[in-house]
C-alpha cells in the first residue's frame, strides 16, 4: 500500500463532560498536530498516491472552522465531547467528501482509505482510519 501524509496544526479550547476526565472538565486549550494520510493500492501515471499541495489545501481547509474556536461554542458540536478521537472522525469524514469529489489530484475512486492522526501532546495521539468509499 502507497500512503502520502501532510500535516497542519489547529489551536482550540474545549471542555469535556464526564468524571474520567478530572480537570479537563473545565475549559482548557489545546494544540493538535493534525496528519491526514491517504492510501492508495498503486500509484496512478504521474507516479502519485495524490498531489502533496492539494492535500495541503484541502486539510487547511477542513481545518479553518476549528482553528481558535472554543468548541464548546459551535453548534454542530452541541452535547458532545469533542475528544481527540472524536475529532480525528471528524477531520477524517471532511476528508473524505473531498476526496470523493475528485479534489486531491486524482479520482476519488483510485484512493483506498485515509488515516487521520491527532497528537494532542508529545505523549499521546489517537487516529481514524476508514475506506473512502
Ligand atoms: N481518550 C481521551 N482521553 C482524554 C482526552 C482525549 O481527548 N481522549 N483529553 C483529555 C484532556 O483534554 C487533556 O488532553 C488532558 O487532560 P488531563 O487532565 O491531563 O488528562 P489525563 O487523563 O492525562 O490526566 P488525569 O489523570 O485525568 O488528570 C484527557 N483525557
Amino acid at each position: 500500500m502507497h500512503a502520502v501524509e501532510v500535516r497542519d496544526h489547529i489551536m482550540i479550547a474545549h471542555s469535556f463532560s464526564g468524571a474520567v476526565f478530572g480537570p479537563a472538565q473545565k475549559l482548557h486549550g489545546a494544540t493538535f498536530v493534525v496528519d491526514a494520510a491517504f492510501f492508495a493500492q498503486s500509484l496512478d501515471a504521474n507516479g502519485i498516491v495524490i498531489d502533496i499541495g492539494r492535500a495541503h489545501e484541502v486539510l487547511k481547509e477542513v481545518l479553518e472552522p476549528l482553528n481558535f474556536q472554543n468548541l464548546d461554542e459551535l453548534p454542530e458540536f452541541a452535547g458532545k465531547n469533542t475528544t481527540t478521537e472524536f475529532l480525528t472522525r471528524h477531520i477524517h469524514d471532511r476528508l473524505a467528501e473531498a476526496a470523493r469529489a475528485d479534489r486531491l489530484g486524482r479520482p476519488g475512486n483510485e484512493l483506498h482509505s485515509i488515516r487521520v492522526s491527532l497528537h494532542e501532546s508529545h505523549v499521546a495521539r489517537a487516529w481514524y482510519e476508514a475506506p473512502i468509499a
